[in-house]
């Protein structure tokens, strides 16, 4: 596989609670790539929680910050990038995307409700009504995921290893020759 990809990096998106931290870090281990957190990326740099910088500065600046971090993010090569579940909103943020493989993960709603049930840290989730919440989300951003290079649909009971077998499998299916000789040509310079 790493012969494959040769150093093309991966970018997860997704709806919040889909489990691109949980199921990136599995992936960038069994690669041997690095492991980032776009959200954590933000904080760290901001020295402010997600929460914090939604409340005080509001969400346009909050996706501006997303940009930022997403620009400097898609240099990197041999990378698994676990991105924030609004990162396909902006169409820039498509240009930086692209520079890798992009997987949306996918798991149904109603799983997405009991792992977010307890989380009261998500700022846009702060509504009583989660599921509504959730499939308004959803409804706005299906289209955008699945510009995704690969979709995976994720069953409940699927273990973060099980899903990472599934990208494994899946990824000599789609992946452009072109894009991994881009990367390997980072590399070089
Ligand atoms: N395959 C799985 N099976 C069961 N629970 C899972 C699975 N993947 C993730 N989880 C759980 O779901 C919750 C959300 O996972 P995670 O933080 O990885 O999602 P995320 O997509 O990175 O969310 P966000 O974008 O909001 O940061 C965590 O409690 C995690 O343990
Ligand atoms: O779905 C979203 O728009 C978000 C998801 C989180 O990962 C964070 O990036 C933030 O809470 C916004």
């Amino acid at each position: 596989m790493t012969d494959l990809i040769r150093g093309l990096s991966i970018f997860l998106v997704g709806m919040m609670g889909t489990g691109k931290t949980t199921v990136g870090q599995v992936l960038a281990k069994q690669l041997g790539y690095r492991f980032f957190d776009t959200d954590v990326l933000i904080e760290r740099v901001t020295q402010q929680s997600i929460s914090e910088i939604f409340t005080i500065q509001g969400e346009e600046a909050f996706r501006d910050i997303e940009s930022q971090i997403l620009m400097e993010v898609c240099a990197c090569t041999k990378s698994v990038i676990a991105t924030g579940g609004g990162i396909v909103l902006r169409p820039k943020n498509w240009s930086y995307l692209r520079h890798g493989l992009v997987i949306w993960l996918d798991v149904p709603t109603n799983v997405l409700v009991q792992r977010l049930l307890l989380d009261t840290t998500r700022p846009l989730l702060q509504e009583t009504e989660l599921k509504p919440k959730l499939e308004t989300l959803m409804d706005s951003r299906k289209r955008l995921y699945s510009e995704a290079d690969l979709h995976i649909s994720i069953e409940n009971a699927q273990t973060p290893e099980e899903i990472v077998a599934q990208i494994l499998d899946r990824i000599p299916l789609i992946i452009l020759p072109e894009k991994a000789s881009y990367s390997v040509k980072i590399e070089e310079n």
